[in-house]
């Protein structure tokens, strides 16, 4: 399986997504700069964490804007898998891949620690691994990861089974205490824990792996 790692300025885990990637798929991934405006053929795109364009305006907004994003989204329409971990997750939602926004944290400080997740969905091309209701522990790393979306809205992502994780305890003040979402075709999966953090048991855990296999089918 082969896959790429979208790079901007202000990415920050794009390295820790490779190494993850490699470590569970054995190929080394491709590197995409931002301004890049064409996508190198791959089964699974990922979107790393990090502070893009220095998180101004607000997080993934500008970086929402780079030269890849039209082939990103060419490929999401294709029904290319694509993975947003933290600011990759809200680069998703500000060009409007992925329902909602992210907010400031509810009370308003940095977040950074392991928390308790249960994977609410069990089927889709990352969570399949884990199995509906399972609980595990990822790291976050965040001030903006408070979830929002209209009501109606919400009640989609329930009804359509389409909220992959959520926190055990309130962590953000996200709505639903939601920590992932899927896409309506359930191949674009947007989250702010981060499983590249947790691959290796070096890192203290290695609940992300099951996502990264999960992949491979
Ligand atoms: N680790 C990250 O990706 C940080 C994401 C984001 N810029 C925030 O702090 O909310």
């Amino acid at each position: 399986m082969d896959s790429a790692v979208l790079v901007f300025p202000g990415s920050n885990c794009d390295r820790d997504m490779a190494v993850a990637l490699e470590s569970v798929t054995g190929r080394t991934p491709i590197m995409v700069w931002h301004k890049e405006t064409d996508l190198p053929k791959v089964d699974v795109i990922a979107i790393p964490g990090g502070f893009s364009y220095g998180d101004y305006l607000r997080c993934g907004a500008m970086a929402a804007q780079s030269p890849i994003m039209p082939a990103l989204a060419g490929a999401a329409r294709a029904g290319m898998p694509i993975l947003g971990v933290c600011n990759g997750f809200q680069i998703l939602t500000e060009s409007g891949l992925l329902p909602g926004a992210l907010m400031r944290n509810g009370k308003l400080k940095f977040v950074c620690r392991d928390v308790k997740l249960t994977v609410t969905a069990g089927d889709s091309r990352f969570t399949a691994g884990y199995g509906r209701g399972s609980a595990i522990h990822l790291p976050v790393a965040h001030h903006d990861g408070n979830f929002v979306a209209d009501g109606d809205t919400l009640d989609r992502l329930e009804g359509d089974d389409r909220v992959a994780f959520t926190y055990s305890d309130d962590i953000n003040g996200s709505a639903r205490r939601i920590a992932g979402i899927l896409s309506e075709n359930r191949r674009i999966l947007g989250m702010m824990p981060h499983p590249e953090r947790a691959v290796d048991p070096l890192h203290g855990g290695t609940h992300g792996r099951a996502l990264f296999e999960s992949l491979l089918g």
